[in-house]
């Protein structure tokens, strides 16, 4: 309870200096601030929250523990589904504090639905006294024009005299999508160490990731650089990764790795279910160990590897953003450095497909697919940031070759590459 209270006080000592966004039908933002004194407007878009339907509320996740965090976060909305009446409608929430690291917040705004009000208070209040979650509640002026935000304390948590009502503006979008704020070492794992101090906080809750960390070879065994070329292929599902990859290994007489690697299979599906912190955790894993084994085989002939950090990144920054491809951080940013302690390929090769043929692709192979690449066939816009985010990664950045001509033509193109980059 002290800790939650703390939590609490921490997030809103600097309540009225946060921007707030909420997800429109159209999957736009409404971006708004505070104030405390009366006067302007609430933002364009903002009323469009209310339905004509009365009051609206907010839940905010606050918490300074992690994993418990993500995982709460991860599952509330399930959770506030089946307490809230039915046809509640839900939007998702964001919080942050411009420009500060590590500042973001996420959560739910429930849309105004004033038949149920009474339940939709028990509910929430049930959830602000027991939870890590900040819960407000938005009103209309009588003017229809002003909106007040007022954040519910009870007495456990009382946040000690702080102003709680204030009134919602207008406020600049920021210029990245929010979620950039967090990204680093939470979404896309920059060294094994980070990756590592969250899978080993999981091991209460995960037992399986014991299993997980001791497929991971100590350090002394991890080996040094590779006397052969390691060469990476890249791209979405159905671009034919497999197929090329195949062929490379028997054309070059190579040794052909993936990640994650095969000794992870067991537990993939499992860390799949996990929110992105804990998912992410056992990718980046997945990419050391593939590293060592790279470094162990590419002693006696060339590497072939099936995705590597590339993907981890992509998916991973293309997922914590939504909307556009310009909301993707911009090019050049830090969250597109290859990770200092993980070995680097001498080239890597992202194949490039007509959404169509590789849809034509997916559908001729029709083996089941991750929820990840499920998104990619319904969502263009994620397609098209998964393959932004690939192309701006750098140290090494990936040469684009067009997947579409026959499986020989991409082998032979590929093959030209290689010979031109890695002197085989
Ligand atoms: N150049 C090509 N032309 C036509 N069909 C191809 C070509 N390359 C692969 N295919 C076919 O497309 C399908 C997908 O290929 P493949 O399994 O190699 O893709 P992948 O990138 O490895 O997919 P995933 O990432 O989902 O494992 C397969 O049925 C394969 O036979
Ligand atoms: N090194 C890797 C490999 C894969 N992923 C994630 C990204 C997608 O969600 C999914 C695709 O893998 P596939 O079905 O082609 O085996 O796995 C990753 O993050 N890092």
């Amino acid at each position: 309870m002290a800790r939650r209270l703390k939590d609490l006080k921490s997030v809103f000592a600097q309540w009225s200096s946060r921007v707030f966004s909420v997800e429109l039908e159209t999957g736009a933002p409404v971006y708004f601030g505070l104030q405390e004194n009366r006067g302007g407007k609430a933002p364009l878009g903002f009323s469009e929250l209310q339905q004509g339907h009365g009051k609206c509320y907010s839940l905010l996740v606050c918490s300074s523990d992690r994993i418990g965090r993500e995982k709460f976060y991860w599952e509330l909305k399930d959770k506030l589904l089946s307490d809230l009446p039915p046809g509640s409608d839900l939007t998702n929430m964001l919080s942050f504090l411009p420009d500060v690291k590590n500042s973001l917040i996420r959560g739910y705004f429930l849309k105004g639905n004033s038949d149920d009000s009474s339940l939709i208070e028990r509910v929430l209040g049930h959830f602000e006294q027991h939870d890590p979650v900040l819960v407000c509640s938005y009103s209309e002026g009588e003017d229809n024009q002003q909106w007040t935000q007022h954040v519910w304390t009870n007495t456990e948590s009382n946040l000690m005299g702080m102003t709680k009502e204030f009134y919602v503006v207008p406020t600049a979008a920021p210029t990245y999508h929010p979620s950039t704020l967090n990204m680093i070492n939470s979404d896309v794992f920059y060294s094994l160490d980070e990756a590592c101090d969250v899978l080993k906080k999981c091991g209460d809750i995960i037992p399986e990731t014991t299993s997980v960390l001791r497929m991971l070879p100590s350090r002394a065994n991890a080996g040094g650089k590779p006397d052969f070329p390691v060469v990476v292929i890249e791209g979405l599902d159905a671009t034919g990764k497999t197929t090329l990859t195949e062929s490379l290994r028997d054309t070059l007489g190579a040794t052909l790795l993936r990640s994650p690697p095969q000794c992870l299979s067991p537990w993939r599906a499992r860390f799949d279910q996990e929110p992105p912190l804990i998912r992410r955790a056992f990718y980046a894993l997945g990419n050391y160990i593939t590293a060592a084994q790279i470094c162990q085989e590419g002693m006696k002939a060339p590497i072939i590897v099936d995705r590597f950090w590339h993907s981890t990144a992509a998916y991973a920054i293309a997922t914590a953003v939504s909307g556009p491809v310009t909301d993707l951080p911009q090019d050049g940013s830090e969250v597109y450095r290859w990770p200092s302690d993980l070995l680097q390929p001498s080239l890597v090769v992202l194949l490039t497909l007509d959404p169509e043929e590789r849809k034509r692709r997916l559908r001729d192979r029709g083996q089941t697919k991750t929820d990840e690449e499920q998104e990619l066939d319904r969502n263009q816009l994620f397609r098209l940031r998964v393959e932004d985010a690939y192309r701006r990664i750098s140290g090494p950045a990936c040469v684009t070759v067009d997947a579409s001509p026959s499986a020989d033509l991409v082998l032979q193109q590929v093959l030209l590459l290689i010979r031109a980059k890695c002197h085989l």
